[in-house]
């Protein structure tokens, strides 16, 4: 919610610049014009939302394009049930249903919504349901956003303070039970310095969530059984270091940190969204950088490292503004 909010006061301060005509340099064609960029709203947007922080990945686009003056349907995500009949029943009460309705239900509710004409379509969701919000918006030429997710690694040099890059990689990777777009997806490292990274994160896991995760307050659960069980299939087979423990009944499944993954193993080929961490070793920064390059561009990428040159890849230089 303080993001949210955030973003609602750096609207208000704002909008009046950013809603202002801007002036734009004359050139030859235009020298005899009075030449500017006047700002409209685009008519009415379409926000579909994820469940993983069901209130905000909804309300922050909604924000954004009611601040543009746009009329706006939401579509929460069905996965986040108790957020999306929330949101059904409170938006009415603050905003004119006319303008501003909440479209409730799954996959058939989505499609139909999607075969009308929407002036854009904001999207956050996993990639392949990216790609058919991408076709159906193709069909009336809408212009798209899409928050999708990605296999985002984390490369942690030998020579870095090791206790710093395992609290901030555990926080990261554990909150929310794995389930953020940003979490760290796997970690890259020296061989030499595997073992010590593993008892560090045990040593962190132990201070946020105690003896037994299931016990914590503040260690979640996986959103349903359906990703219960997509996230045990990618922990199949692997060597687990740290936790593994799970209970289909509640959803439950300790963090875990995975070694020897290879390269090619299934938890490797996609998102994991959960809380496994698999280490793969590599020797150096450019062995790790090879390794990246070779998957999909990621969300984000986080480097722990003294050595500056770490920093100087451009892959590296390239992070986004969450890293
Ligand atoms: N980049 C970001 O800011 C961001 C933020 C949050 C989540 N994510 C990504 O979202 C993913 C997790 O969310 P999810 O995809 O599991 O959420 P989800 O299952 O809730 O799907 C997202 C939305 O797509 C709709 N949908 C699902 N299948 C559809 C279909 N076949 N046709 C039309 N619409 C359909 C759902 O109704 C829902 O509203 C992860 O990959 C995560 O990284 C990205
Ligand atoms: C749990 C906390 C304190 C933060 C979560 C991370 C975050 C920045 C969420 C905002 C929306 C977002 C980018 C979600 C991705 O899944």
């Amino acid at each position: 919610m303080m993001g949210l909010l955030a973003e609602i006061e750096l609207i208000i301060d704002n909008l009046h610049k950013w809603a202002a005509p801007q002036h734009v340099k004359k050139n030859l064609t235009t020298m005899g014009d009075d030449v500017y960029i006047n700002y409209e709203p685009l008519g009415v947007v379409l926000v579909i939302g994820a469940w993983n922080y069901p209130l905000v990945v909804v309300l922050q686009p909604v924000v954004g394009a009611i601040a543009a003056g746009n009329a706006v349907v939401i579509k929460p995500s069905e996965v986040a049930e108790h957020t999306a009949k929330l949101l059904e029943k409170i938006v009415p009460r603050y905003l004119d249903k006319e303008l501003y309705p909440v479209v409730n239900g799954g996959v058939p509710e989505t499609t139909k919504l999607l075969a009308e004409r929407f002036d854009h379509i904001f999207y956050t969701g996993n990639t392949s349901v990216g790609k058919i919000i991408m076709q159906a918006a193709a069909k009336f030429l809408t212009p798209v956003t899409l928050e999708l997710g990605g296999k985002s690694p984390c490369y942690i040099d030998k020579d870095c303070d090791i206790d710093i890059a395992s609290r901030r990689i555990t926080w990261g990777k554990f909150v929310n039970c794995g389930q953020t777009c940003i979490a760290p997806d796997y970690v890259l490292c020296d061989k030499s310095i595997q073992g010590k990274l593993i008892e560090k994160i045990k040593e962190t896991l132990k201070e946020f969530y105690g003896e037994n995760p299931k016990e914590s307050q503040d260690y979640e659960r996986i959103i349903n059984q359906r990703h219960f069980k997509r996230v045990l299939g990618l922990l199949q087979g692997e060597k687990v270091a740290i936790g593994g423990e799970h209970d289909e009944s509640s959803c439950y499944i300790a963090p875990t940190v995975l070694i020897d993954v290879k390269p090619n193993a299934k938890v490797m080929q996609e998102e994991i969204f959960g809380p496994l961490l698999p280490i793969i070793t590599v020797k150096d920064v450019d062995e790790a950088i090879q390794f990246i390059n070779q998957k999909e561009k990621p969300l984000a990428l986080y480097a722990f490292a003294n050595d500056k040159k770490v920093f100087g890849y451009p892959c590296v230089q390239n992070l986004g503004p969450d890293c």
